[in-house]
C-alpha cells in the first residue's frame, strides 16, 4: 500500500457533489502539487486530507492506518494556509511551540525543536516578535515553523504563497523546496501558481470538476498531456488548438499531420512549436494581432482565419501589430486530440 491512499473519496455538500470518487497513490517523501481551475475542488480534497472536511464516501489510509473518519488532531498531519493563520498576540517563539505545548512536550524539548526549525527558517533573530512586526514572507515561515516542529507525517500546503509579491513569491518557493529536501516529509500543496506546481512538485495531480484528469511529472505532463484538458492547463500561455480539419487545408506538411488524427479532431501545438515567418514563406498565412515582448522571449499573437495562435520565440521581432505573416508549425511537437478531446498517437 502506498503511504497515503485515496479510494474513492467523495465530498457532497448540500445536494452537489464536489469531490467525485478521487483515486490517488502518494508515496513517501513525494512532494505532490494539486492544481485545476478555480472551484475544482483542490482546496476540499486537501482539507479532506486534513481532517477540517468529513469524507462522505470512500476511504483515506495514511502509513497503512485507514484515518478516514479521525478527527484531524490525531491525524499527525500539519496545515499551513494562505492566510498564515498565527496567533497575533504571541510571539513568533510562543505560535511556533505552541501545539508542542498542548501535547505536553517538556520544555527543554520544545526549546530545542523550535530553535533548530527557527534556524532552518532563517527566524532566529524574529523569535521575540509577534506577528505584526514581521513582513509577510516571514510570517508565512513562522507558519512553516509551526508545521515543522511538530514533525508530521505529512505537510499539506493551502496555496500559502499567495498574499505575498511575485520577487518574495519566487524567492519563498526555493525556500520550500529547499526545505522539502532537508527535511524529506511528504508534502501536499494546492497552487493557482503554474511555476510552483512545476517548480515544486515530482507529480502534478491536475483536477477538473471534482475528478483528477492526469497525474504525472511536471514535464511528462507538458509534454505528453493524457487530452486536451490538461494540455491546454498546463503551459503558460496555452497550447494552441485548430480542428485538424482546419489545418489539412495549410498545405502538404500540416496536411499530413491532421490525416493522423480523425476527421472532427483537434490539432494541439505549443507557442514553443510554431514559428513565425515573413508572410509568402510556405507555411499558414495569418494576421498579427498583439506582440508582448517579455524581454528573454516575445508572444506574437497571430489570427489563422479566426483562429487565434500564438508563438514563443526568443527573438525580438520587427513585426507590428496588423502585419501579414506565414506560421510554420514543429511536427515533432505536435498534439492530437479526438472530438471527445482525448489524446490520440500521431506516431
Ligand atoms: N463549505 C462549503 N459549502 C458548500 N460548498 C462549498 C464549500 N466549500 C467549497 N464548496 C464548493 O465546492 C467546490 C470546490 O471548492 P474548492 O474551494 O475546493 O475549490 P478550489 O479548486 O480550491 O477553488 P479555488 O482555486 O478557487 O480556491 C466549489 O464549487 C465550492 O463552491
Amino acid at each position: 500500500m502506498s503511504f497515503l491512499q485515496l479510494r474513492g473519496v467523495e465530498k457532497i455538500f448540500g445536494d452537489h457533489k464536489v469531490i467525485k470518487g478521487v483515486n490517488l497513490d502518494i508515496e513517501k517523501n513525494e512532494f505532490i502539487v494539486f492544481v485545476g481551475p478555480s472551484g475544482c475542488g483542490k482546496s476540499t480534497l486537501l482539507r479532506m486530507i486534513a481532517g477540517l472536511e468529513s469524507i462522505d464516501g470512500g476511504s483515506l489510509h495514511v502509513d497503512g492506518r485507514d484515518i478516514t473518519h479521525l478527527p484531524s488532531s490525531q491525524r499527525e498531519l500539519a496545515m499551513v494556509f494562505q492566510s498564515y493563520a498565527l496567533y497575533p498576540h504571541m510571539t513568533v517563539y510562543d505560535n511556533m511551540s505552541f501545539a508542542l505545548k498542548l501535547a505536553k512536550v517538556p520544555a527543554d524539548e520544545i526549546r530545542r525543536k523550535v530553535e533548530d526549525a527557527a534556524d532552518k527558517l532563517n527566524l532566529t533573530p524574529y523569535l521575540k516578535r509577534t506577528p505584526k512586526e514581521l513582513s509577510g514572507g516571514q510570517r508565512q515561515r513562522v507558519a512553516i515553523g509551526r508545521a515543522i516542529v511538530r514533525a508530521p507525517k505529512i505537510f499539506l500546503f493551502d496555496e500559502p504563497l499567495s498574499n505575498l509579491d511575485a520577487a518574495l513569491r519566487g524567492q519563498t518557493r526555493v525556500e520550500i523546496s529547499k526545505l522539502h529536501r532537508a527535511l524529506g516529509v511528504t508534502t501536499i500543496y494546492v497552487t493557482h501558481d503554474q511555476v510552483e506546481a512545476m517548480t515544486l512538485a515530482d507529480r502534478v495531480v491536475v483536477l477538473r470538476d471534482g475528478m483528477v484528469e492526469q497525474v504525472g511529472a511536471p514535464l511528462e505532463l507538458y509534454d505528453k498531456p493524457a487530452n486536451q484538458f490538461v494540455a491546454q492547463f498546463i503551459g503558460m500561455p496555452s497550447m494552441n488548438i485548430v480542428k485538424a480539419a482546419q489545418l489539412s487545408q495549410f498545405g502538404a506538411l500540416a496536411g499530413q499531420a491532421a490525416n493522423r488524427v480523425p476527421a472532427d479532431g483537434l490539432i494541439g501545438v505549443r507557442p514553443e512549436g510554431v514559428r513565425v515567418l515573413p508572410v509568402g514563406s510556405a507555411g499558414v498565412p495569418g494576421k498579427v494581432e498583439l506582440i508582448e515582448a517579455l524581454g528573454a522571449d516575445t508572444l506574437i499573437h497571430v489570427d489563422v482565419m479566426g483562429t487565434p495562435m500564438i508563438s514563443r520565440q526568443a527573438e525580438r521581432t520587427h513585426l507590428h501589430i496588423g502585419d501579414p505573416v506565414s506560421l510554420e508549425f514543429d511536427l515533432n511537437t505536435l498534439h492530437g486530440f479526438d472530438k471527445a478531446g482525448r489524446m490520440v498517437s500521431l506516431a
